[in-house]
């Protein structure tokens, strides 16, 4: 297990090995030993979301659920490639407001750390595109919330994304109340 820090304190990169031999590959995708040994001690994980997306170029985010049941998120890509951010929105962190992106795809295995109070999207970038991802807590429909994607200058690498109505119709940052607040 590699694990890389990002420009983003709290944003990790988790790159699992994988054991590759005439049939293909073999990875222990999450390991929770081998991570706390890594000195690595994430939250306990409730709940795993699985998404496709059909077109190359489709958006999802930027999204929040918020405290008591703020997630964080393990993200990794299970078919094709993505390229997924985080944005630091815990009001009084040095860092709020500023985004990290790491492309993922089913060749590199890497995965994303996306720490509770921090804002989560990710675009396709290859048709038929798997996400799958572990949460720190439940889907709590009435916390959730999205800002929108274009409003804190992210290079997303796509003008016309494919956008649900919700995300479209979200408010930007500047009108965000963000409900997190940094803990040290
Ligand atoms: C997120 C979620 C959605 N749903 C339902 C609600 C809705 O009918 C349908 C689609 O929901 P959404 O449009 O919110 O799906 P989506 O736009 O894929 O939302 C996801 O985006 C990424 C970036 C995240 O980080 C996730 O936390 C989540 O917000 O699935 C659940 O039942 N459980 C869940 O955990």
């Amino acid at each position: 297990m590699k694990i890389e820090e990002t420009a983003l304190p709290g944003v990790l990169i988790l790159t699992p090995r994988r054991f590759g031999d005439a049939r293909g590959w073999f990875s222990e995708s999450w390991n929770r030993r081998a991570l706390q040994d890594a000195g690595l001690h994430l939250p306990d994980f409730v709940q795993d979301n699985h998404s496709f997306s059909a077109a190359a170029g489709t958006l999802r985010g930027l999204h929040y659920q918020a405290p008591p049941h703020a997630q964080g998120k393990l993200v990794r890509c299970g078919r094709g490639a993505l390229y997924d951010v985080a944005v630091d929105a815990r009001r009084g962190s040095a860092h709020y407001g500023r985004w990290v992106g790491v492309e993922l795809s089913f060749e590199n295995g890497r995965q994303l750390w996306v720490p509770p109070g921090f804002l989560h999207g990710f675009v396709t970038r290859v048709p038929d595109t798997e996400i799958i991802y572990k949460c720190t807590d439940f889907y709590a429909p009435q916390a959730d919330g999205a800002v929108r994607w274009d409003s804190l200058g992210i290079d997303w690498g796509v003008r016309d994304p494919v956008l649900s109505e919700k995300d479209a119709q979200a408010p930007g940052f500047d009108a965000f109340d963000s409900p997190f607040e940094y803990e040290g």
